[in-house]
């Protein structure tokens, strides 16, 4: 089934869908094309439709080898259309699912690759705002890199600031998709270019581990450790990957790298790094969502509405298609207050399971379960008493504190698209 977007293109096939549209491979006047349609709802929206052609000259300027190029927009009708230049191959996400871990080299070459990218978007004054494995093309066409890294380009520019207009919120609400969202965010700044870059770093620190720093569970709690954990290092890699990483997910904006410095970093690391198997760690055990039965945090402290996590806000475009429910996609959330982040206990991310440690569900790690929970108990009602909130806290395993946490005031003058 074909159809015409606008007068100059045709749309043949549906290449695949995401929480904003449906991405078809097309033909125009050039060759083949990519074809993202916007949701309905989303092409009816007056407000955004006029930033859509705002930022025309932006995104139509962005063209960079590691950028996926857009061509053209198209508004005709209730058709809202981005053509950009097709990419022959798979995104992130699909390979990182079939393979689950990737070797350090490949996820390396593939990360210097989307840093060169945001650099150049940076430098541009955009900043992409959703970067995560979906939106890496991965094109299987081209010769390939260091350790047979097929090369990436970065798509989706300019999507998540669409989405974000002040008239689809009450511009306190986070937009993004909440394992890569910088602690900044949660806390209401406006993103900065160093939001990408932390957002990169979770993506380098999944493809190695197979899971991201901070992701599992309810959105709210993903957004909650962005702000109050600190994230829990990854073994078997070489120690100056690991600064790296752990450089690019600090919490305060101005500590990260910028782009093309990270780019640069890890280009350095490559060499290196020739031959090295995929990691063999231990996915961390999943949270629990609540903690009703000790009583210091119950329900979903972020979400306004019930999160139904089987739709995920993806809305089928084209008649008779079915959404992807499957994927983990934008998500819009109420931003926690100060008092809600404020009590939250500083503690380590989920950790990769040590050897030796007991296996989820086996009578060893039920029974260190349940004193674990017992000293949680004990310590969540006595922090409560002590600072006098009867809300919900962080229960993460009681470390000291990461005083990295920004301030409210806390910019990052160094990048200021
Ligand atoms: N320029 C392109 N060339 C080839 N395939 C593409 C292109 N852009 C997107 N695709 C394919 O279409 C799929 C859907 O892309 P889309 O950007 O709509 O969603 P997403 O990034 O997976 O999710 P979300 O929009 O929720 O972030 C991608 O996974 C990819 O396989």
């Amino acid at each position: 089934m074909s159809r015409k977007i606008g007068s100059r293109y045709t749309a043949h096939q549906i290449l695949g869908r995401g929480s904003a549209g449906t991405v078809w491979l097309g033909e125009g006047p050039q060759g083949p094309v990519a074809i993202k349609l916007l949701r309905e709802d989303l092409a009816a929206d007056q407000e955004l439709v006029g930033r859509f052609v705002q930022e025309r000259a932006a995104l139509l300027g962005l063209n960079h080898p590691r950028v996926v190029g857009v061509r053209d927009l198209v508004v005709d009708g209730n058709d809202l259309a981005l053509v950009m230049d097709l990419v022959r191959g798979t995104d992130l996400r699909t390979r990182l699912e079939r393979e689950r871990r990737l070797a350090p080299q490949v996820a390396v070459a593939i990360t210097a690759d989307v840093a060169d990218a945001l650099a150049a978007a940076h430098a541009a004054g955009i900043v992409h705002r959703d970067v995560k494995p979906e939106n890496v093309l991965l094109d299987v066409h081209a010769p390939a890199g260091p350790g047979g890294a097929p090369p990436a380009l970065l798509t989706d520019f300019g999507i998540a600031k669409l989405i974000d207009a002040p008239s689809r919120g009450n511009g306190s609400r986070v937009v993004g998709t909440p394992d890569y969202v910088a602690p900044e965010i949660v806390e209401g700044l406006p993103p900065r270019a160093s939001v990408d870059v932390y957002a990169l770093a979770t993506v380098l620190y999944e493809l190695l581990a197979g899971f991201t720093p901070f992701g599992g569970g309810h959105p709210g709690a993903v957004l909650r450790r962005h702000v109050t954990e600190r994230v829990a290092p990854l073994p078997g890699i070489p120690d100056e990957l690991w600064q790296l990483i752990h450089q690019c997910l600090a919490k305060a904006p101005a500590s990260r790298l910028r782009a093309s410095e990270l780019a640069a970093r890890l280009r350095e690391q490559l060499p290196a790094l020739a031959g090295h198997p995929p990691l063999d760690i231990d996915e961390p055990e999943p949270e629990p969502e609540t903690y009703g039965e000790y009583g210091a945090y119950e329900g979903t402290p972020y979400a306004a509405e019930p999160y139904d996590t089987s739709a995920r806000g993806v809305v089928p475009l084209v008649h008779g298609s079915a959404p992807d429910s499957t994927r983990d996609t934008h998500t819009s959330m109420r931003v926690p207050g100060a008092d809600e982040l404020a009590g939250g206990a500083h503690g380590t991310a989920r950790a990769p399971r040590a050897q030796g440690a007991p296996r989820a569900g086996s009578a060893r790690h039920r029974a260190a379960e349940r004193r674990r929970r017992i000293r949680l108990g004990v310590t969540a009602t006595a922090v409560a008493a002590a600072l006098g909130v009867g809300g919900w806290l962080a229960l993460a395993d009681g470390e000291e504190g990461d005083p990295a946490i920004p301030s409210p005031t806390e910019s990052d003058p160094s990048e200021t698209p």
